[in-house]
Parts: structure tokens; sequence; C-alpha cells
């Protein structure tokens, strides 16, 4: 039997191999470390057997550095030095160095005058020089002479492109209008990562530690409130976070999408049957089903002020007048209104409560549902870290996971659990859950290919019982 090492090896040759052959037959490009991200280098992971190869590569090249790391080094570089990191990539995106790289160019620019550029909201430019060196060792920016840093392909990613002229003027709309991934990063490295310091003091507060209320997270002790973290985006002083999370959201919506949804078989369901989305928001999904199943009435629930804005802002007009797409406010912690719904779709609602909550929630979808209503979950299911049946895993020396490839669906539970005392579902405890408000999976759906970057939703379809 091959040692590990060798099979590591063997995996990241061949994968290696597979990746180049493919890239020469169909003529990628790939990526280029030290260049700025440029989308025509990306082409190979939308191609599944491209995907597959560098998906490879990479678990197999991090599992064999792990394994030649020594513990203290790995265990640094895996955890303990990650608040550290998050705190410097912190000051830089919040001092606008991604956009004022960008604006310098492929030289870079001294940290003197990044210093300037910052509209003096940084005093020193020695300590950006030494927290751009920390990140740079981790090739996210690059040292190019001494004191003068430029882009790397992921730092430059980095960059909302707005000019940082405009920027300055108005600080508290940079991410207004963006695709909204550096929105979410900047909230993990402020709110959640604040959040997560606590954690360790509400799991062993007994005045927090056996509660699911929304409103004794950690994030109400770190941030001293005792709101539910919406209310609390409410506030005045809070504008800038409450833009920075909503734009944020639209980027996670966006990646996350609404097509595991055609998993359904919407086209069995009779003409006229109600689809009401529950806690539907701008009716992304709504949209989805409306056009992809035109025979079918789709109510879009969600609070007052949502629907209302929602309504507002939805462009198909000619649905709302036909009444095939109705935007309904409705609180789905109270009983359901006798829409005589054929599906209840919820889609990332259950991650954002406590179990009690979300009891409450399925209870009056059992209230109002007959015998054949379902109800679609959309959302993560978190996988063990280990062969589903117990068995040996298939993957041959590597995580069933694959690693880091299936990271951000730890990162968004622990997420979840920082900011709102709430969880991601493993497919039994999801189980568990429905059995409590009535409910028992009938279906599971899913997402086609683990190694499609995408931050991954299943589709799980529940009966009554
Ligand atoms: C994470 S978002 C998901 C939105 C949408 N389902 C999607 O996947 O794009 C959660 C939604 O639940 C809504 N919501 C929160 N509390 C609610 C309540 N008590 N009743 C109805 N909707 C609620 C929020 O306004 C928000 O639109």
């Amino acid at each position: 039997m091959a040692s590990e090492i060798t099979q590591l090896s063997a995996i990241i040759q061949s994968s290696v191999q597979d990746l180049l052959a493919l890239s020469s037959t169909n003529g990628w490009s790939l990526p280029e470390l030290n260049k700025p991200f440029d989308p025509a280098t990306q082409t190979f992971r939308a191609d599944p057997d491209g995907a597959r190869a560098s998906a490879k590569i990479i678990a197999a090249a991090m599992q064999l550095a792990t394994t030649l790391m020594s513990p203290k080094q790995s265990i640094v570089n895996t955890c303990v030095q990650g608040p550290l990191k998050g705190a410097a990539l912190r000051v830089c995106l919040g001092s606008h160095v991604p956009e004022i790289l960008r604006e310098a160019g492929p030289e870079g620019l001294h940290v003197k005058k990044i210093t300037e550029r910052t509209g003096s909201r940084i005093d020193s430019a020695k300590k950006i020089a030494r927290l751009l060196r920390f990140l740079a060792n981790s090739h996210l920016f690059r040292e190019v002479k001494p004191d003068v840093f430029a882009h790397t392909m992921n730092s430059s990613v980095l960059d909302v492109r707005k000019p940082v002229d405009e920027i300055l003027a108005n600080p508290s709309a940079k991410h207004d209008g963006t695709p909204g991934f550096v929105a979410l990063w900047e909230y993990t490295l402020d709110e959640a990562a604040k959040s997560s310091s606590m954690l360790l003091e509400n799991m062993t507060d007994p005045r927090t530690a056996f509660s699911d209320d929304p409103i004794l997270s950690p994030h109400q002790r770190v941030f001293n409130h005792n709101l539910s973290t919406y209310d609390w985006y409410e506030l005045p002083e809070n504008d800038y976070r409450r833009r920075r999370f909503s734009t944020g959201q639209t980027g996670f919506v966006a990646l996350a999408g609404s097509s595991i949804l055609r998993e359904y078989d919407w086209n069995a369901l009779p003409k006229g049957s109600v689809v009401v989305d529950v806690g539907g928001g701008f009716g992304a999904s709504a949209k989805y089903i409306a056009q992809h199943a035109p025979h079918l009435q789709v109510i879009v629930q969600d609070k007052q002020e949502v629907v209302a804005a929602g309504r507002q802002a939805w462009k198909e007009r000619d649905l709302l007048e036909s009444k095939r797409v109705v935007f309904q406010g409705h609180d789905f912690f109270t009983p359901q209104p006798d829409n005589k719904a054929a599906v209840f779709v919820l889609k990332n609602i259950l991650h954002n409560w406590g179990d009690s909550y979300n009891v409450c929630l399925l209870k009056h979808l059992r209230a109002a549902a007959t015998p054949e209503t379902r109800i679609l979950i959309v959302g993560a299911i978190i996988q063990h870290v280990c062969p589903s049946d117990g068995s040996t895993s298939d993957s041959g020396p590597l995580l069933p996971t694959y690693g880091v490839l299936s990271q951000a669906q730890f990162m968004l539970d622990i997420m979840m659990l920082v900011n709102f005392n709430a969880r991601e579902y493993t497919q039994s405890a999801l189980a568990e859950l429905l059995l409590q408000g009535g409910w028992k999976i009938c279906a599971v759906h899913e997402r086609d290919d683990i190694f499609v970057e995408t931050t991954g939703l299943e589709l799980v379809v529940a009966s009554p019982i």
C-alpha cells in the first residue's frame, strides 16, 4: 500500500496532466497569481472535467502540505492566525487599499502614497506596510519592491470597482450597487469576527448557553444591544452596516441562485395550483417559478415593509397585473392565511432561526396544509466529514468533503450561530426538526457537482405526517 504522501502526489500529478491536456484541447488560458483577476482564465471552472481536475489538485495539494507541515505550523496556519489576518484585511478594505492599488496599476504604490490616498483615515504608512506584508505572504497583494505593493489575482477581487474619489466622497455608499461579495467579506471580518470572539463566553454563560433566542446570540453580547440583528440594523448609527449587509445578501442570493428549483417537477402540479414562497424577500424564487411554470400562481410572503419594497422593485409588471405573482405581507410565526397552497417554499429561511422558532413556523404550515401539500426546503445541507454510511471513502486519501472546497458550508453554519443563534442543518437534524413540526422528508435533491464553486444549495421535499 503506497504511503499517503505517494497517493496524494499521484493524484496531483495525474490531475495536473488532465487539466493541462484539457486546457490545450479547449484553448483555455489558466490563472496567473501575480496578475489581476481575468475572467477569461476561469473558463476551466465551468467545464465539469476541468472543475473536477482542479478540485482534486487543490484538495490533494492542501492535504499534502498539511501532512508535511509541522503540527505547530499547521495549527497556526489553519486557525490561530485567522483573527489577526482577518483584522489586517479589514483595515485594508476599510481604507480602500484594493481600489487605490487598482488605480496605481501593475507597478504598485509606495505605502506612503497609499496612506496619503486613504484620506488620512489611516495615520501610519509603517502600520499599513506591516499589514500588507502579512497578507502578501499568502499571495493577497504582493510586495514588488520594499514597501511598494501591487495587486495579485486574489487581492484584485477585493476591489469594489468604484473610483477612489467617489468612495471618499460618500463612504456609506461604498457597497451600494456592487455585486456584493466584498460587502459579504467585509461584513464577516467585522460583525461575524467580533461576534465569534465571544462564542465561548456565550456558550458557557447560563443566561445564554441553553437558549436559541435570537436576541441572546454573541452578536448582542459583543455589540451590546438586545434587539434582533435585523432591528439593530435599523438604528441610525448602523446605516453603513445595514447597507453593507443588504448588498452582501444580494450577493449571497446571486451566488446561491434559484436554479436548484428546477429539480422539482412543477409540471406535475394541476393548473392554477398555488405556490407560497414563505419569507420570499424580493421574489427571486417567485420569478424563477413563474417563468418556468406559467400554469401556477406564486404568492411571495414576507414582512409588510419587505413585500412593499419587493412589489415596487418587481420589473415584470404583467405578472403582477395578471395576479400570477402576488406579494402578501405575513409574519411566518403566525397562522398562515388560507391560500390553499400546493407547495410552500422555504429558501434560506430555517438557517436564520433556532429550532424552537422553526418548529413554530413549520407547525403553522402544517395547520394550513392538505395531505398533498409539500414543503420545498432550499438551503445548505451540512455534510459529515466522514463517508456517509461509515464505510471507507471512495475519495481515496482525500476527505469525502474535499476539504477546502466545501469550507463555505461550515463557515456559514458558524456564522449563523454567532449572529443569529441559529444553524445550518445536517440531513438527519433537518429530518428531526421536520418531524417536530409535523412533516417528513420525502425526497432530497443534492446539487449536481460538489466541484463547481458555489455556496451549494440542496432541495429537500417534505410531506405532512
Ligand atoms: C435570508 S432571507 C431569504 C430570502 C429568500 N427566501 C431568498 O432565499 O432569497 C430571509 C427572509 O426572511 C424574511 N423574514 C424574516 N422574519 C420574518 C417573519 N417573521 N415573517 C416573514 N418573513 C420574515 C426576511 O425579511 C428575509 O426576506
